[in-house]
């Protein structure tokens, strides 16, 4: 790849990834649910569009709420929701462009300028994945921590997954641990502190929605 290559928003299909169980949620369709008066996906769908390219939405449940989105909507190919990857698969399986950037429904406020710099960390890194890093209140203080559903994926590797999936595997970091991945620190000053917080209870969503 030469130096100077550049990943450009049009190059990167956005992956709304809304296809878990919810069950910290008591089961309900977590993208569905309202934040501020309008649903999480709808406040992630604004937030990614002008990011990158094409859009998609990964779910498996009331697909036609999704699809009123006015993208694509994947359901997952593996069955019994295995977690994550699946969707990064449904991802790749439908992606028509170099690279894929994944992110989750329940973190509305997710940085601007995400694909921008996974973008810039990928191709400076030579690498086939850049995943974001936060910073993470622990009892040491504050500490940088994968956010193994923020990710950078090249196209390519949905043969890799397909086999890594095909053969059981269901976990993100093993998975990426078998490519050129680089991580991507969102903790520059004026990097909003929070914007990587996410709700994986309705407590959780409505102290959110008050900050
Ligand atoms: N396609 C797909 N996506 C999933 C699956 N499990 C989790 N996800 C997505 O991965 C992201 C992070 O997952 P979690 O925060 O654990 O969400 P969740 O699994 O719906 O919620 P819990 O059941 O409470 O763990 C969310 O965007 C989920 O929609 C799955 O089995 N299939
Ligand atoms: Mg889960």
């Amino acid at each position: 790849m030469p130096a100077h290559a550049v990943i450009a928003p049009a190059d990167i299909t956005g992956l709304l990834l809304a296809g878990g169980r919810g069950s910290r949620m008591g089961g309900i369709d977590k993208g569905l649910q309202p934040f501020n008066g309008e649903p999480l996906a709808l406040h992630a769908m604004r937030r990614l569009a002008p990011q990158v390219g094409p859009l998609m939405v990964n779910a498996n449940r009331n697909l036609a709420e999704y699809e009123a989105l006015g993208v694509p909507v994947w359901p997952d190919s593996l069955p019994d929701y295995p977690g994550p990857l699946a969707g990064f698969l449904a991802g790749l399986e439908h992606c028509t462009t170099p690279w894929l950037l994944t992110v989750p429904c329940d973190t509305p406020l997710f940085p601007s300028d995400l694909a921008a710099r996974l973008a810039e960390a990928a191709i400076a890194g030579q690498a086939d994945i850049a995943m974001a890093l936060a910073p993470e209140a622990t009892e040491d203080g504050p500490a940088l921590r994968p956010q193994p559903v923020f990710c950078l994926l090249r196209a390519e590797l949905r043969d890799s997954l397909l086999r890594y999936t095909a053969a059981g595997g269901r976990k993100v970091h093993a998975w990426i641990s078998q490519h050129r991945a680089v991580h991507v620190p969102f903790d520059r000053p004026g990097d909003a502190p929070d914007a990587f917080f996410n709700a994986n209870t309705l407590a959780e969503l409505h102290a959110l929605e008050n900050r």
